[in-house]
């Protein structure tokens, strides 16, 4: 059984009125709602706004020009704080530390590592691959194995809400695919918002799933595949949704290299 988390997971509502970059306009009136205990998995062209997004949604600084109305909170408007976590696409690892501390930096932080997190982190790193890495320096991994420490700290942080950006990018198909279930498995329950660019990924493990897209940045009609995630790739609504997903991916693709004149 999967931890619960100690907090009930609630809904994301991220409202940006507008946020540009110069003269470029990358969201506009975009209002969008991610609903509790639920995964929502995002994908769209390269550079469309999807970490963007997230960093809204995450309440960080975008480096762009925002509109005043711009807002992330629960669904029933209460601040996110101290309720998420946010894995970029950096693993942001501290080069000082070892593998254990940095999965458990955040604990450090806030004051202490009760030893029940401890043990969990080290089982955790030997479920992720990274059993006997536990001492080691992150300059000793390889990128994929620095993903993976990334992902085991952000599944460590046992928060009710989880927004991760290309976290299995850096992994081979069967690592990729075996850290997926891994994470469905422990984050079942809580409200996930997963953006990538593998819509097998994706069909396997959202809820729903969505393609962002065009200048301003919509999102697309949302795919709600049957079953309960992680789904097989052999799974009927994985396959069958598989063609219709990649074709939306490559008309947004389309849309962003020859704009509508
Ligand atoms: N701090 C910034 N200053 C200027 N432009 C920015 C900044 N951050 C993002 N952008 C621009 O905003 C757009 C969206 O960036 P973002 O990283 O959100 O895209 P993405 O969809 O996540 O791309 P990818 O799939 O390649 O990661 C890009 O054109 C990017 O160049």
């Amino acid at each position: 059984m999967p931890p619960r988390p100690s907090l009930p997971p609630p809904a994301v509502h991220l409202v940006v009125d507008r946020l540009d970059y110069g003269a470029t306009r990358l969201f506009s009136d975009l209002d969008m709602t991610f609903p509790a205990g639920q995964w929502t998995c995002i994908l769209g062209p390269s550079g469309v706004g999807k970490s963007t997004l997230l960093r809204l949604a995450a309440g960080l600084d975008t480096g762009g020009v925002l509109g005043p109305g711009t807002r992330a909170n629960a669904g029933d408007g209460t601040p996110l704080t101290g309720r998420f976590v946010h894995m970029g696409q950096s693993d942001a690892l501290m080069p000082w530390l070892s593998v254990l501390d940095n999965v458990l930096i955040g604990y450090r932080l806030r004051g202490g590592v009760p030893a029940a997190i401890r043990a969990r982190a080290l089982a955790l790193l030997s479920e992720a691959g990274l059993a006997g890495r536990a001492g080691a320096r992150p300059a000793a991994l390889s990128g994929g194995m620095r993903q993976r420490v990334a992902l085991v700290r952000t599944l460590v942080e046992d928060r009710p809400v989880v927004l991760m950006d290309e976290p299995f990018s850096a992994l081979d198909p069967p690592t990729r695919l075996r850290l997926g279930d891994l994470a469905a498995r422990l984050l079942a329950g809580r409200t996930v918002v997963l953006v990538t660019h593998d819509p097998m990924e994706a069909l396997r493990l959202g809820h729903r799933v969505l393609v962002l897209g065009g200048r301003p940045a919509r999102p697309g009609a949302v795919i709600e595949p049957a079953g309960a995630p992680p789904r097989p790739p052999t799974a009927g609504d994985v396959t069958r949704h598989y063609a219709a997903l990649l074709t939306r991916l490559a008309e947004a693709v389309d849309s962003e290299e020859d704009p509508a004149p």
